[in-house]
Parts: C-alpha cells; sequence; structure tokens
C-alpha cells in the first residue's frame, strides 16, 4: 500500500515525534484549515460542512488549502474531517449550526440502546479513508498527512450534552450517578475509535491524533478513571491491531487539553509517541514531567495571533527558547496549544515563521 504513495520530502513531523533531534522544530497548526481562510469560505458557500466532510475530492481540497498559502512554512496537513463523524458512525444525528448540535442525544443510560449495535467503522467511515488516501497521493510527498479522531471522553460529553458546554452538568451526571454505564459507553466509543485510526492509517495516514478537549474538565482522579484507560486501550489496540495486520506504525499523538497535571503519567503510561501541550504549562516544566519518554507538541496561545507583530515575535521566541534545551531540538513540534479560531488573525505565516528559525 505504502509503496503507491509518492516519497516524502519533508520528515521533520515524523522523526520529532520519535523524539529525534532536528535541525528545525516542525510545525504545523491545529485547525488550520478553516475559517481563518478566505478560501476556506468560499468553498463553504457552497456545501454545508458534513457535506465537506463526506465528500473525499471538497475535503482534500480543503486539506491541501494552508498547505499551498503556506507553502514551506508548514510541515504537515491533517485531514478536513471532524471528530464527531464518530458519534454518527455510531448512528447518532449530527449537525453543524454553526456548532455542534445533536437533535437526539443520549439522556439516560437506556438511550444507549438507540446507537448502532455493532459498528461497521470500514463502511460507515469509508469516506474519511477515500479522502485520506486521495489527499495523501496529491500532496506528493510535499509534507506527511495526520488523521485524527477524538478522544472518548470528549466524545461522550459531545453525545450527552447534545453539543457545546461550559458546565459539563449532563455528561458529569452519567459520571457520578452512572459510573458503570458511563464506562462501557465510554468502551463503545473508545472501540470504534480504534478501527477508525487503523483505517485511517490503513488508507495512508502517516501520524495520527486523538483530541482529548475537554480532559481538563475532570478532577485528576476522575480522568484517571474516565479518560486514561480509554487512550490507554486505543493505543494499545491500534498498535496490536497494526502489527495484526502487518502494517508498520506511525506515531501517535495524544492532546489531553488542560490535563497538565496528568502528563507524567500519561507519558510513562498511555502509550502516545507525542504528547500536546496548551499554554497553561511552561515547555521547560513539560519537558521536565515527562523526561524524555514522549516528544511534546505545542504551545502557544492561540490568542498571541491577535496581539500584533511584536507580541507574536516576543511570544514566539519566549516558547522556542522553552522547548528548546541548549542548542538543539530535540522532539518538539511547533504547535499553537489549541485549535486557530476563526477571527481572521492573519498571523500565523509569521509564527510559522519565528518557528521554523529557532536555530538562527
Ligand atoms: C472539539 C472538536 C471538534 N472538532 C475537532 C475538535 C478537537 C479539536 C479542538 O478542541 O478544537 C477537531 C477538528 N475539526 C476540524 C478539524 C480539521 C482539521 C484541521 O484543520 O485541524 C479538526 C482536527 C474542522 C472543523 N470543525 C468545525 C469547523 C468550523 C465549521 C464551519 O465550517 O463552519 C471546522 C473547520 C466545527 C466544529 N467542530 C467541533 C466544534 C466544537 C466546532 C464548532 C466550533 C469551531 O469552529 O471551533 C468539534
Amino acid at each position: 500500500m505504502t509503496s503507491a504513495f509518492p516519497p516524502l520530502k519533508n520528515d521533520l513531523l515524523l522523526r520529532a515525534a520519535r523524539g529525534e533531534e532536528t535541525e528545525r522544530a516542525p510545525v504545523w497548526v491545529m485547525r488550520q484549515a478553516g475559517r481563518y481562510l478566505p478560501e476556506f469560505h468560499e468553498v463553504r458557500a457552497h456545501h454545508s460542512f458534513f457535506e465537506v466532510c463526506r465528500t473525499p475530492a471538497l475535503s482534500m481540497e480543503l486539506t491541501l488549502q494552508p498547505i499551498r498559502r503556506y507553502a514551506g512554512l508548514i510541515d504537515a496537513a491533517i485531514i478536513f474531517s471532524d471528530i464527531l463523524v464518530v458519534p454518527q458512525a455510531m448512528g447518532m444525528e449530527v449537525q453543524m449550526n454553526p456548532g455542534p448540535y445533536f437533535p437526539d442525544p443520549l439522556v439516560t443510560p437506556a438511550d444507549v440502546e438507540k446507537l448502532t449495535k455493532h459498528v461497521d467503522v470500514d463502511k460507515e467511515l469509508g469516506y474519511v479513508y477515500e479522502a485520506i488516501t486521495i489527499t495523501r497521493k496529491a500532496l506528493d510527498g510535499q509534507v506527511p498527512l495526520i488523521g485524527f479522531c477524538g478522544a472518548p471522553w470528549t466524545l461522550f460529553s459531545y453525545m450527552i450534552e447534545g453539543g457545546g458546554t461550559k458546565t459539563f452538568q449532563k455528561s458529569k451526571t452519567w459520571l457520578f450517578k452512572y459510573p458503570e454505564e458511563s464506562k462501557a459507553l465510554l468502551m463503545r466509543i473508545a472501540d470504534v475509535c480504534v478501527d477508525f485510526l487503523v483505517g485511517q492509517i490503513k488508507a495512508g495516514a502517516q501520524l495520527v491524533q486523538v483530541f482529548d478537549s475537554w480532559a481538563g474538565e475532570l478532577a485528576p482522579h476522575d480522568f484517571e478513571q474516565f479518560s486514561l484507560p480509554y487512550l490507554k486501550h486505543i493505543a494499545t489496540n491500534v498498535r496490536s491491531k497494526l502489527a495484526a495486520a502487518q502494517i508498520p506504525a506511525v506515531p501517535m499523538t495524544l492532546f489531553p487539553k488542560g490535563a497538565n497535571t496528568a502528563l507524567a503519567s500519561l507519558a510513562e503510561h498511555a502509550g502516545y509517541d507525542v504528547i500536546g501541550i496548551d499554554w497553561c504549562i511552561e515547555p521547560s516544566e513539560a519537558r521536565r514531567l515527562v523526561s524524555d519518554k514522549v516528544a511534546l507538541q505545542g504551545n502557544m496561545d492561540p490568542n498571541v495571533l491577535y496581539g500584533g507583530k511584536d507580541a507574536i515575535e516576543r511570544e514566539a521566541k519566549r516558547m522556542c527558547e522553552g522547548f528548546k534545551g541548549g542548542k538543539s531540538v530535540k522532539g518538539w513540534i511547533a504547535n499553537l496549544g489549541h485549535g486557530i479560531t476563526p477571527g481572521r488573525p492573519g498571523r500565523p505565516p509569521l509564527v510559522l515563521r519565528m518557528c521554523a528559525q529557532i536555530l538562527d
């Protein structure tokens, strides 16, 4: 399969993900394909969000937009899709208007009956695989292609809250009132994620990232119970299924946003090659906590982009120095600490340039 793809010309991301020293830090931006790009609006004016996700040629086009616009400045592409395609594959309706909306969320554990019993992930999400395969070919080895999924706890919260939330009241009611039923549902989601990531890797994804965007909403001991075991399950089973199918493993990244108290334990036990960090921890402190067990990704506050040129330069420099550790860059992927916001900050290339010049 792999031999069918053009050879990779820029492997900075993959080397950094494996913890190797790199001549400069590879750079990509979470949510790099999206609403801050005029060309994105152009496509979205004619197609609904999930229509784009389900149409491989459109997903490919949006994936390639930032690669074209920032040619030579971005070291990875991430496939255009969404974490909420997994609840859809499990039988739930999800709309985007403009944020995620589930008309029929899971209210009580009895509602789990409404989910599809045995999800045929490859059939339900085959459109993502197809998008990955054609995009990897179109990239022509320029940069590696990242696949992704949401983490079980983050997806669980959307499926129960029915959309975004500030309080997590409904999803936490489940955790505290129905812990066993919650764990069973988290495991069902985790199993779908395993098949989905394996499918994406078979289709051509060269690194995969698991987004636990709401990890930091859990108390540390609740994270240990309701998120960590499922994150581990995903890492372990993706690797074992790939090995059984004789497909080479790819690096795996975990983005446990806000779970900085868990960093040391995640690096030790979770089974990922890279951990993405947000801006609420100093890079040097994060490195101290994880030692050299994993590579790190992050971590500039996306709002720095609104601060103007001087602020951006200052903060980019601070971030670079924090991750650098001596003269060399080792096991660091430069990124924001969360997704770039839609407000057209207009300056991501500047940040990228700053990062790319780390060794100057
Ligand atoms: C929580 C989450 C979601 N989706 C995702 C997460 C995890 C990362 C994070 O925490 O930001 C992940 C995601 N969503 C999208 C990508 C595409 C790849 C990329 O460029 O990074 C990725 C990796 C496209 C998208 N997903 C969405 C958009 C904007 C929708 C539009 O086109 O109108 C895009 C480009 C919609 C979406 N999808 C989701 C929300 C909350 C929203 C609305 C708010 C927002 O825009 O940030 C769920």
